[in-house]
């Protein structure tokens, strides 16, 4: 099957004023990659990485400087309106709904530049009111809008299409914990039905973790990372962590074999020691602590993926 997006050296340079020199800044260098329909990607990177102005010309919006691009089987600066009926693009930061409309007339003006017919939609719009849970602000001019009620007009907005490839730009930046989790839920189960293609930038390492299965980390607008999560944190040497939960108070669990002791709680009940998972497993960690106390119960924390991402930013300053 074709890929949903390729790039081959894809490269965009700016021009800057350095004082009152200019120089040249590489904000993408030499990006070669490629996404299969399906897939749901995180394209992470620290501020000024590289992130936008890669969707940017992934969406035909900027011209590369060298290099090819190829999204949803087009050349996105040349075919950008048969791309925009492919691809659906939310960023978080900007607005694609008409601001003194009612959401319901942004709706009708967007089926409308997609030459929507009526039947579909009607279809695709109460599907996704449903959804999304918009029905109580559809009447609503979206200045008034909270902005987890804007973020949900957006996502609707960019999908009323049923584009292939859905492209999100930070989009659960500033929204509180539940009309996160609801915006995550919604794109999971869209995902599910629709197998729509996600790629979505986020500094928000939750999205990633509920709704992407591969992770693309852009640094310095070089590719530093391509894999899944876990992975990441294997290349990293960020460390797995056993909590364990003892019969009977014990010293600290000091000199375990390529463990390194933690913590320890209530009288040292309740201990935990990091390890370095291509090092060693679990499953050792543990059988050296049961050697010394009696286990009641324990858990092994995966590496916080902060630490993994600032571990990755860290080693290439
Ligand atoms: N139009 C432009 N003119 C000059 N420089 C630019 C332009 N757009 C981006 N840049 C520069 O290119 C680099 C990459 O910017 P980009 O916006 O792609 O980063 P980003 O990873 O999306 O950052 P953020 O997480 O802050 O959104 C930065 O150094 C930025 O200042």
């Amino acid at each position: 099957m074709s890929a949903i997006v390729e790039t081959a050296g894809l490269t965009r340079e700016f021009t800057v004023r350095d004082g009152v020199r200019r120089r040249r800044l590489t904000a993408v260098d030499d990006l070669t990659v490629r996404i299969e329909p399906g897939e749901a990607v995180g394209y992470i990177g620290a501020n000024g990485a590289g992130k936008s102005t890669t969707i940017k010309m992934l969406a035909g919006i900027l011209v590369p400087t060298s290099g090819t691009v190829t999204t949803c089987g087009l050349r996105p600066v040349r075919d950008r309106r048969r791309l925009a009926r492919r691809i659906g693009v939310v960023f978080g930061q900007r607005s694609q709904l008409w601001w003194d409309l009612p959401v319901r007339e942004s709706f009708r003006i967007l089926a409308a530049i997609h030459a929507l017919p009526a039947t579909v939609e009607r279809a695709r719009t109460e599907e996704l009111v449903e959804r999304l849970e918009m029905a109580d602000f559809l009447a609503t001019p979206v200045r008034q809008l909270s902005l987890g009620q804007r973020m949900r007009a957006e996502v609707a907005a960019a999908l009323l299409h049923a584009p292939r490839l859905v492209i999100l730009d930070e989009p659960t930046i500033g929204l509180d914990v539940l009309s996160k989790q609801r915006l995550r839920e919604f794109l999971i189960a869209m995902r599910r039905t629709d197998g729509t293609t996600l790629l979505l930038t986020t500094h928000d390492m939750g999205d990633v973790e509920r709704l992407c299965d591969r992770v693309l980390v852009v640094d310095h607008g070089r590719l530093a990372y391509d894999g899944d999560l876990a992975g990441l944190g294997r290349t990293t040497g960020a460390e797995r962590v056993l909590v364990v939960h003892l019969a009977a108070p014990s010293p600290d669990l000091t000199g375990i074999p390529v463990a390194r002791h933690l913590s320890s709680e209530a009288h040292g009940l309740r201990q935990s020691l990091a390890f370095d998972a291509e090092a060693t497993t679990a499953a050792r960690v543990f059988a050296a602590v049961a050697e010394r106390a009696e286990i009641l119960d324990f858990t092994v924390e995966e590496p916080d993926i902060e630490d993994v991402v600032r571990r990755i930013y860290a080693a290439r300053r």
